[in-house]
């Protein structure tokens, strides 16, 4: 695998007395959507701000398609950020058109290349209109088209689906992927769990500016995780059978439900269980080991909290 970005020991801060980034390393292979977890003010956006090259870390060492971060390697990346940069006077067309002169095209190629990114992400109906009449989404959207105009090989992505509808939010997830079939690797920030599970082929995880875990999606959840989730929804309360739960690993109790974490490879413990309650339970669900799970053990934060 071709390494994209190679970050060794960053360090950080925007003042001395805080460190925000404390010896992170991190790397991103070619073509891979690699998605970026952490808490609130994990160091996320300033990460991707030194990555960027708009702060200038103190010490470790960062490098770019295997060079030194340099105007060349500069345009090979694309980001698109979490506050939406589009300018409200100008049509939709002429948006993606200044971001593209941004980035140097010019003539016959900065036209195709804006009718590529208005179309990607669906606007291009929409070309003429200003975006202060779009809805939430497809400014979202239009952001995403400025982002990709000049054809990066990486596009950086923060919370590009906050406050959307679930059909823009569909529509953005699958312009990712589709952007990522093409050839781009993607570096996808998300406040949303099941979003990263679906489109992310590698994650990593940061908290108090260090990466706590990086690898697939799938290495991830089987070496961090011990054990799958039996959701029991019982008669009673569950309070009325604590002599039989005793003997279970109970994770939480409310009211009739009942959580209880089983081996994650043990699939007969869920019928020994079922069994054990027989006519009692009313319903169960069997959660297994997931990526919430993961980001919980190595935080002991929920990603919203
Ligand atoms: N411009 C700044 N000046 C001083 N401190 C800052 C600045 N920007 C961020 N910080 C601090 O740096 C830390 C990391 O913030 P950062 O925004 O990078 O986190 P984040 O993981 O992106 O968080 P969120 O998920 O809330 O966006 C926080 O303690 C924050 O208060």
């Amino acid at each position: 695998m071709r390494t994209v970005f190679a970050g060794e020991a960053i360090q950080f801060s925007y003042n001395k007395k805080k460190p925000v980034l404390k010896g992170l390393s991190l790397s991103i292979g070619d073509k891979q959507i690699y998605g970026l977890l952490g808490p609130n003010g994990a160091g996320k956006s300033t990460l991707t701000k030194v990555m960027l090259g708009l702060d200038k870390p103190q010490g470790g060492k960062l490098q770019w398609f295997n060079e030194h971060m340099n105007a060349s390697t500069n345009r090979r990346v694309g980001y698109v950020p979490q506050d939406l940069a589009l300018l409200y006077d100008l049509s939709a067309y002429e948006n993606v058109m200044f971001f593209g002169k941004l980035y140097d095209l010019k003539g016959e190629r900065l036209k195709k290349q804006v009718r590529f990114a208005l179309e990607f992400v669906g606007l291009w109906d929409e070309r003429n209109q200003k975006p202060k009449k779009f809805s939430g989404g497809m400014k979202r959207r239009l952001n995403i088209a400025c982002g990709i105009v000049h054809n990066p090989d990486v596009i950086i992505l923060d919370e590009p689906t906050v406050g959307v509808d679930p059909q823009s939010r569909n529509r953005i997830l699958d312009a990712i992927l589709e952007l990522n079939q093409i050839g781009t690797t993607v570096v996808y920030i998300s406040h949303y769990m099941e979003e990263v599970e679906k489109i992310c082929s590698h994650v990593g995880i940061i908290d108090n500016g260090q990466l706590l875990c990086q690898g697939t999606l799938n290495d991830i959840i089987q070496q961090h995780t011990d054990q799958a989730i039996l959701k029991l929804e019982l008669q009673r309360k569950s309070t009325a059978y604590a002599k039989q739960l005793e003997q279970y690993n109970v994770l939480s109790t409310d009211g009739n439900m009942v959580e209880i974490g089983i081996p994650k490879n043990d699939v007969g413990a869920i019928t020994v269980i079922k069994d054990a309650f027989g006519e009692e339970v009313k319903s169960f669900q069997y959660i297994s080991p997931n990526l919430e799970q993961v980001f919980f053990k190595l935080t002991k934060k929920n990603l919203r909290d």
